[in-house]
């Protein structure tokens, strides 16, 4: 039977794509990717920086979710927490797959590579990196998709479970309609992004891990990540 969007299934995409459109990395943060020494240091100094200006910007998203606001303010916490590297292996992942003007794609795999994590975390990390962009998401579906991530339940600490699933629910309705109008050709499509978030939880762990060998080291995080991680 005919797929349909519904008026008000609309108007969530319009909020969601509008608030995925608004809340970008600024500019002067992006284009240090270029600018910067391509030293082990330098480059940990600065995917630092991205990622603080990048959870910054995923919470001024995530507020934009109608119903994120009503929540629980300790579920609030506890979504953004358990979900901000997930949603950042989402962003980041977007770099490699549209081909960014200015060869960023190049750069950013290069300082990815060489920031000190270890050769069996950069394996998954790249390997996830390749299999996003190979399904070519749409903009809607980047938003959507990340929304859904947000909004995902079964986090640590969520209280009100029952809540966030409610407000997930139609989100997930809304991307497969999205998949099917927007992949006719694809039936399998809703299922394949769906299987990355599977992926996403398993890089959640290389990323704990990340976390360590990076402390090891001894180096050190912003004040913002050390929150949203529970580190130091
Ligand atoms: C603390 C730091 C060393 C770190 O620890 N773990 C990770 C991580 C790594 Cl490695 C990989 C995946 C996830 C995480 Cl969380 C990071 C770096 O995390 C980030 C987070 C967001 C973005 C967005 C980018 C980006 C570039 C150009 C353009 C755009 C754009 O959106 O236009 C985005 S790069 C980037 C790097």
């Amino acid at each position: 039977e005919k797929v349909e969007i519904t008026k008000e299934q609309e108007a969530l995409m319009k909020l969601i794509v509008d608030a995925y459109n608004k809340h970008q990395l600024p500019q002067d943060v992006t284009k240090k990717l270029l600018q910067e020494q391509y030293s082990t240091e330098e480059n940990f100094i600065l995917l630092t920086e991205i990622a603080t200006s990048q959870v910054q910007v995923l919470v001024e998203f995530t507020k934009n979710i109608p119903g994120f606001l009503s929540l629980d303010h300790e579920d609030q916490i506890a979504l953004l927490k358990g979900s901000a590297v997930e949603a950042m292996f989402l962003r980041s992942a977007q770099v490699f797959s549209r081909k960014m003007p200015i060869g960023h794609t190049e750069v950013l795999e290069e300082r990815i590579r060489k920031s000190g994590i270890s050769e069996e975390f950069i394996t998954p990390l790249f390997n996830f990196y390749k299999t996003v962009g190979e399904l070519h998401m749409s903009l809607e579906e980047q938003a959507l998709l990340t929304a859904v991530t947000i909004l995902t339940p079964d986090r640590p600490y969520v209280k009100d479970q029952q809540t966030v699933e409610l407000l997930q629910e139609p989100m997930v309705d809304l991307l497969k309609k999205l998949c099917v109008l927007q992949h006719p050709q694809e039936p399998q499509y809703f299922a394949r992004l769906l299987g990355r978030l599977t992926e996403l939880r398993t890089l959640n762990h290389y990323h704990a891990e990340m976390l360590t060998s990076w402390r090891v080291n001894d180096h050190k995080f912003t004040p913002l990540l050390c929150e949203i991680w529970d580190v130091q």
